[in-house]
């Protein structure tokens, strides 16, 4: 496995975040920097409660940091108003999550389709490129399957095609394979690195998985609120 890093396409700057429980004030991030290169896949590890999470929605753009600069695909996010923050998360930042969140009502390939029409393309360009996505993750047989029928690692090979659906710049991951057994994890993580690799996508990956972690280009840990191990 051998990236070929170039421009970052992801850029965290002494990013903070507190939480007010209570009386007390917990400051989950104090400082966090994070730069990803294009094609660069990045372990975040550490223990339950350390802000892994925090960190992946605030590099997501779905919540805002108390402090810290954040930028996306050369632009700068921490200035943007809602709309154009909405605008380039769905333009630029894809989404894999533990559980795959799939619509249970429609198919493998609408599934991928759909978040290509919100963004707004014609329904024949975001087919083919849904049927393009399925079989880069193995699926090309399985198209008109719908959730409920397909095993689960084939939903996770959805969910990673639906998260590449729109051609981000980033993929940002959520335990993408904790809820897989060893050996359909193995065979989604591999997966999973093959298409970081071959669409350039930057992947901000976080997982308990040490072993799995160990196999990324880099691993950097939370501890105290800060990422260590760049
Ligand atoms: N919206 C919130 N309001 C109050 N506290 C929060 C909120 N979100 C997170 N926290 C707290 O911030 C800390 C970090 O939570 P976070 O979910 O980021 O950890 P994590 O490293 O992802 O943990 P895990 O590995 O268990 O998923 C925890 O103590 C959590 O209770």
């Amino acid at each position: 496995m051998t990236a070929a890093p170039t421009a970052d396409v992801l850029r965290l700057e002494g990013i903070r975040r507190s939480f007010q429980q209570g009386e007390t004030r917990l400051d989950v991030l104090r400082g966090a920097d994070l730069s990803i290169a294009a094609g660069e896949i990045v372990a975040l590890v550490g223990p339950s409660g350390a802000g892994k999470s925090t960190l992946l929605h605030i590099a997501g753009l779905l919540e805002r940091p108390d402090g810290g600069t954040i930028t996306v695909a050369g632009q700068r996010c921490d200035g943007l108003g809602d709309g154009p923050r909405t605008a380039l998360r769905r333009s630029a930042i894809g989404f894999v999550y533990q559980f795959h969140h799939l619509l249970p009502e429609f198919s493998a390939i609408e599934n991928v389709v759909l978040p290509q029409m919100i963004a707004g393309a014609a329904r024949p360009a975001a087919r083919q490129r849904g049927r393009d996505l399925l079989a880069r993750v193995g699926l090309a047989a399985r198209l008109d399957h719908r959730p409920a029928q397909l095993s689960g690692g084939e939903q996770q090979r959805v969910a990673i095609a639906r998260a590449l659906a729109n051609a981000p710049k980033v993929l940002i991951a959520d335990e993408p394979t904790g809820n897989l057994d060893h050996s359909t994890a193995e065979a989604v993580f591999e997966m999973l690195v093959e298409v970081v690799r071959s669409t350039r996508v930057g992947a901000l990956i976080a997982t308990h998985n040490l072993d799995l972690a160990s196999r990324m280009d880099r691993v950097v840990e939370m501890r105290d609120g800060v990422l260590v191990g760049q």
